[in-house]
């Protein structure tokens, strides 16, 4: 249903605005499609309306070295979505990648290639905190995520206006007191942090309850939702499966709190390959024989379960070193000394910036922005609306190089600047 053509008389140096164009119902006409370089002059691109199994369409294609990417908005009579497609120019193929994470509302939309790895897609017609996505195409996610399906992957992230302050990674051998000291400052800070519930296949502990300690799940469901990409991380633990789903991560962070992670070393290794930005803080006992105290003083375990914990205890204690994993180590001898030194961790860490300069007024307020042009570290939005209300919020800079890295699903850290004229605007291209 897709042809594609590129037609050498055609070049021109078409690099930055996509706008969405809209095919007639029925027709079969070609229809042209602005495409991007890398750093070179592009051929115009012509694709066929493509035919997504409905009534209307809405394309944008972007080149990435051999690759296009085609990001297709569709539309029938109960709802519209999108249809991504590749086409890999040393083949000649079509592929249809797996889409992972919740899409954009799927309004129309202009798109620009930011880097090697996202695309930034501006969605019109919903609020200006709900426009601006990115398409993950290179992203070590979804790199990840390609290796474990082997086949081609793209994922949706969600961008987030204003820094959000770090989560919070909290590691040790089991019994050494990580979740006395999580359950401590969330009492302690009910509003500021909050619990990334993990998800796990082991029973659960009497006085656990499901929801707040943990998703207690059956393996076969977990391993399929690991597979399907809604895991930042997960590991086998003294015989079980656990993980973190990024849900687990963002609900948190959304609300507004600093999220805390309890997990074991492999996981913590896991989170600081993956592109959530995070502080790392390892819990050691104070000596050997004070764990095994600890963990038999718990009583809730059984003594094969007791003796495998240990063993795992001086394996997990080895790693603690391991260089660039932990930021800090903490030595919970004292338990009131341990807190007071992990709340002084934790405000010493505490990188939490004002979301100063950001453009944030109108943030909930209806948005019709188109992508005008892009240099190294700002894309330039134009309102469509025509109306000049307020003539700073007619030209919009999103600031590229403030992208601090959310779980997957979400980017983080995003900024956006108000232009006052179009004079500041070009200055900033030149
Ligand atoms: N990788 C990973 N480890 C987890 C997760 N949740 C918990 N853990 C770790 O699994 C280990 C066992 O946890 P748990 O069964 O609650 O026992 P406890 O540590 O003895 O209280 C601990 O080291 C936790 O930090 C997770 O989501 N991912
Ligand atoms: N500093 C401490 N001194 C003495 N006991 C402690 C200390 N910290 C925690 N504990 C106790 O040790 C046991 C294990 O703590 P817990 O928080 O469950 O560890 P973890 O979550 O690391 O497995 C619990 O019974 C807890 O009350």
């Amino acid at each position: 249903l897709v042809r594609f053509s590129a037609s050498s008389s055609g070049r021109r140096r078409d690099r930055g605005i996509s706008s969405g164009k809209r095919g007639t119902p029925g027709s079969s006409h070609l229809l042209p499609i602005t495409a991007y370089f890398m750093g070179e002059e592009a051929p115009e691109f012509r694709v066929d309306r493509i035919t997504l199994g409905s009534k209307d369409c809405q394309e944008n294609a972007i080149v990435v070295g051999d690759k296009t990417y085609v990001i297709g908005r569709t539309d029938d009579d109960s709802k519209s979505s999108f249809g991504i497609k590749i086409l890999d120019k040393l083949t000649q193929t079509w592929i249809v990648p797996t889409v992972l994470g919740a899409q954009p509302p799927s309004k129309s939309h202009s798109a620009i290639l930011i880097n090697e790895e996202k695309i930034l897609v501006v969605e019109k017609g919903v609020s200006l905190n709900d426009s601006i996505w990115f398409l993950e195409i290179d992203t070590p996610f979804v790199k990840q995520q390609r290796k474990i399906k082997g086949s081609e992957v793209v994922s949706w992230s969600k961008g987030v206006l204003g820094v959000a302050q770090k989560p919070v990674v909290i590691s040790g051998p089991s019994g050494v007191g990580k979740g006395t000291l999580i359950a401590k400052l969330m009492k302690e800070y009910p509003s500021k942090f909050g619990f990334s519930v993990s998800h796990t296949t082991r029973s659960p502990r009497v006085k656990e309850i499901d929801g707040v300690h943990y998703h207690f799940a059956g393996r076969s469901k977990m391993e399929q939702d690991i597979s399907e990409g809604e895991f930042l991380e997960f590991a086998h633990v003294h015989g079980n499966l656990y993980g973190t789903s990024i849900e687990a991560v963002e609900s948190v962070t959304d609300e507004g709190k600093r999220c805390i992670l309890d997990i074991d070393v492999q996981g913590a290794r896991s989170v600081r390959a993956s592109s959530l930005e995070a502080i790392f803080i390892f819990v050691c006992p104070p000596s050997f024989e004070e764990l095994e105290k600890r963990l038999r003083a718990r009583g809730t375990e059984t003594e094969e379960q007791i003796q495998k914990r240990l063993r795992n205890a001086r394996a997990e204690l080895d790693q603690s070193n391991s260089p660039g994993l932990f930021d800090h180590l903490l030595v919970n001898d004292n338990l009131e000394a341990c807190y007071e030194n992990l709340k002084k961790l934790l405000s010493l860490d505490d990188d939490h910036k004002d979301s100063d300069g950001c453009f944030i007024e109108d943030g909930k307020a209806t948005a019709c922005y188109s992508i005008m042009s892009k240099t190294e570290s700002e894309v330039f939005l134009q309102s469509e609306t025509g109306e000049v209300v307020k003539a700073a919020a007619n030209l919009l800079a999103v600031d590229l190089s403030s992208l601090t890295g959310g779980a997957p699903g979400r980017t983080r850290g995003l900024k956006i600047h108000s232009i006052n004229s179009i004079d500041n605007c070009l200055k900033g291209i030149r």
